[in-house]
C-alpha cells in the first residue's frame, strides 16, 4: 500500500507544484493520476521513490515512511517505467533489464541474466532480441523492455510515468491490454501518470483528476466519474461534452446499435 499524506512540494525556484495532496493506493490496485500539463503528476509520482522529497507531508509504503529508507534500496523495491522506456542506448536490451538487480551487493550474474530473460518473455519480447540495442527496436518494443526493466527486481510497486506516451494509438492499445494482463497475473500495486483520460479509464481501478498544484478535481472509479462528474472542469476533462461520449441506441434491422453524438457507430449493445 502506498500512502501520500498531506504532501506539498515547492521547488527551490518557488514553483508550487503540489499543495496538500493526500492519496491511498491499496495493494494490488491500479491508481491513475490524470491532469493537464504542469498539474504536478510527475512530482507526486517521484515522491514515492524519493526522486523528489516533499517539502511537507509524508509518503509511506506499507506503513514505513520512505524518508527513513535508503534511496538505493527504495529504488530496487519500486519499479519505475518512463516514457519511451527510458532505456540506456549504449547497453543491450538484456543489460538494460539487468541494471537494477545488479545493484544488489553481491549479485549472481548468471541468475540475474536468467531472470532478465524471463521478464523479457513475460512482456512479450523474444529473448533472441536480448542482445539488440534499444535503437534497433520499435517504439512499442522499447516500451515493453522498459516495463521488463521495472519488473526485473520483482518489486511490489510499479510507478509508470506516461508509459505509453510515445507510441502510435494501435500499439498503445495493445500495450494497455498487456498491462491489464500483467496486472491480473502479477498483482502489482501500480501508480500511473497519464494525461490521457481514456488510458486512465482503461487501466485504473481508481482515477484522480488533478488541477494545477495537484488540487483534486475529482477522485473515484472510472464509472463513478463518468456517471457523476463533479463539475464543468471534470465534464470537459473527461470529454462528456464531446460527441464521442454522448452515446445513444438506435435499432437497425432488429439489432441495437450504439451511435455517438455525430451518428457514427460505436458498437452494439451486448446482450
Ligand atoms: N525541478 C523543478 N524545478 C522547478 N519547477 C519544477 C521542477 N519540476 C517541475 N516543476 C514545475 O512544477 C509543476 C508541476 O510539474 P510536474 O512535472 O510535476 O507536472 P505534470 O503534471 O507531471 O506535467 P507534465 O504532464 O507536463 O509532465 C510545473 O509547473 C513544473 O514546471
Amino acid at each position: 500500500m502506498i500512502e501520500l499524506d498531506d504532501v506539498s512540494m515547492t521547488y527551490p525556484d518557488g514553483t508550487v507544484a503540489v499543495e496538500r495532496f493526500s492519496l491511498t493506493v491499496p495493494s494490488r490496485t491500479t491508481v491513475a493520476l490524470v491532469g493537464s500539463s504542469g498539474s504536478g503528476k510527475t512530482t507526486l509520482l517521484r515522491m514515492v521513490n524519493r526522486m523528489v522529497d516533499p517539502t511537507a507531508g509524508s509518503v509511506r509504503i506499507d506503513g514505513v515512511d520512505v524518508a527513513t529508507v535508503d534511496k538505493v534500496r527504495l529504488r530496487r523495491s519500486v519499479g519505475y517505467v518512463l516514457q519511451a522506456g527510458g532505456l540506456l542506448p549504449h547497453r543491450t536490451v538484456l543489460e538494460n533489464v539487468m541494471t537494477v538487480p545488479l545493484l544488489e551487493r553481491r549479485p549472481d550474474r548468471a541468475h540475474v541474466a536468467r531472470r532478465a530473460r524471463e521478464v523479457l518473455d513475460i512482456v512479450g519480447i523474444d529473448p533472441a532480441r536480448a542482445d539488440a540495442y534499444p535503437g534497433e527496436l520499435s517504439g512499442g518494443q522499447q516500451q515493453r523492455v522498459g516495463v521488463a526493466r521495472a519488473l526485473a527486481a520483482d518489486p511490489d510497486i510499479l510507478l509508470m510515468d506516461e508509459p505509453f506516451g510515445a507510441v502510435d494509438p494501435i500499439v498503445r492499445r495493445e500495450l494497455q491490454g498487456e498491462l491489464r494482463r500483467l496486472q491480473r497475473d502479477l498483482g502489482k500495486t501500480v501508480l500511473l501518470v497519464t494525461h490521457d483520460v481514456d488510458e486512465a479509464f482503461a487501466l485504473a481501478d481508481h482515477v484522480v483528476i488533478l488541477r494545477e498544484r495537484a488540487q483534486v478535481a475529482q477522485a473515484g472509479s472510472p464509472t463513478q466519474i463518468m456517471a457523476h462528474p463533479a463539475d464543468r472542469f471534470v465534464r470537459r476533462f473527461v470529454g462528456l461534452d464531446d460527441d464521442r461520449r454522448a452515446l445513444r441506441t438506435t435499432v437497425v434491422d432488429g439489432v441495437t446499435v450504439l451511435v455517438d453524438g455525430a451518428g457514427h457507430p460505436a458498437g452494439v449493445l451486448a446482450t
